[in-house]
């Protein structure tokens, strides 16, 4: 399993990307177009399950193993008024998660994904990223490890979520160091503040672009110095699952922003990542465009939790139904295009 004993051995694997297998994609393909329909009439369906296929290195990908994984963290910034819910809330959603009344729990089990909570030292919060880092070294390192150590091996697709009031605050500050603005592109409503929340949340995000930008010239930095447990450790696991070759569903805004200082080192990180949905944070869509992923989904849903990537995964599981379970022409007896 890999862990990531220094801050440049994090850099390093993010270096050092395994890719997909080739030789199964193209297995796939051959399959694909052999099946009893006309060429791409399954649209992007046909498109996730060769990606599917790449990463599992199967012609016929299965999806028997869905692995759901909420990290919980807690936020320095979030006693300075930039969220709708008080900060105790992320401990009392965790023992939701454990009592299964949760979305996540409903939605992990619609889609038969298997779900676990990983809780990152809620009773001590992150500093405020306005005023200093948000993490000492060692914490992020551990956070990183949290989330690489959760990624079940045998898992075929994985979902990483997150619970931590106060944290689309950190992720658009993520976001602005990772791929540049300031906090008007960045910042959003996130649980659902008011203006005069949204104005303390913008300072906050810019405070922080201010004090720690000259210092930002690594992944690992970025994620130390604006980011959260929860945030570094969906990081450490989606790239502890690439290293693994297992496909990651996105989520909503924050575990994308969790991606963003990957991308912004090496932009094939997300070579092995599906974007589940666009959500309605409003720089949502900006930050897919920068990531270079196209969501699959659109509803609305601004809730995090992996709540999307959980209902994305029904839609992966249809497209390797009909790649797998499709008759060919051959075997149906119908003709071929003229
Ligand atoms: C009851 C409840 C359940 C949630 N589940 C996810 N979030 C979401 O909202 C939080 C981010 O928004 P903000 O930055 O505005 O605090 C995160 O915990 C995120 O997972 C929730 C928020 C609440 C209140
Ligand atoms: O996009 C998300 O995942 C999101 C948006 C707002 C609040 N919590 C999560």
């Amino acid at each position: 399993m890999i862990r990531f004993a220094t801050p440049a051995t994090f850099d390093g694997a993010l270096r050092n990307l395994p890719m997909a297998d080739d030789a199964a994609r193209d297995a796939a393909a051959v399959r694909q177009a052999q099946l009893t329909k006309p060429a791409g009439s399954l649209g992007r369906l046909e498109e996730i399950a060769l990606f599917i296929a790449g990463w599992q290195g199967a012609e016929r990908p299965a999806l028997d193993r869905i692995a759901a994984v909420v990290f919980a963290g807690n936020h320095g910034c979030a006693a300075r008024g930039v969220s709708a819910f008080p900060a105790e809330v992320t401990a009392q959603m965790v023992a939701n998660f454990h009592n299964g009344g949760a979305a996540i729990n409903a939605l992990a089990g619609a889609c038969g994904a298997s779900l676990a909570v990983v809780a990152l030292d809620l009773d001590r919060p992150t500093d405020d990223i306005a005023q200093g880092p948000a993490m000492s070294e060692t914490d992020c390192l551990a956070a990183l490890n949290a989330g690489a150590a959760a990624v079940p091996d045998d898992c075929q697709l994985f979902l990483p979520g997150e619970m931590g009031i106060g944290n689309t605050t950190p992720a658009a500050a993520l976001c602005a160091a990772s791929f540049g603005g300031n906090a008007a592109d960045w910042v959003g409503k996130g649980s659902g503040i008011d203006d005069a929340a949204l104005a303390r949340k913008r300072a906050v995000v810019d405070e922080a672009l201010a004090l720690h930008s000259s210092d930002c010239g690594s992944a690992f930095k970025l994620l130390q110095r604006l980011g959260g447990r929860e945030i570094a450790a969906m990081a450490g696991a989606m790239l502890a699952a690439r290293h693994r070759r297992i496909p990651v569903l996105i989520d909503g805004f924050i575990a994308c922003a969790a991606m963003a200082p990957m991308a912004r080192f090496t932009p094939a990180i997300t070579g092995h990542c599906l974007a589940a949905h666009c959500s309605g944070e409003s720089a949502h869509g900006r930050l897919l465009d920068a990531l270079r992923l196209a969501p699959l989904l659109a509803l609305d849903m601004r809730l995090g939790e992996g709540s999307g990537a959980a209902v994305a995964a029904q839609i992966v599981r249809s497209a390797l139904a009909a790649h797998g379970g499709m008759a060919t022409f051959e075997e149906a007896a119908v003709a071929g295009a003229i």
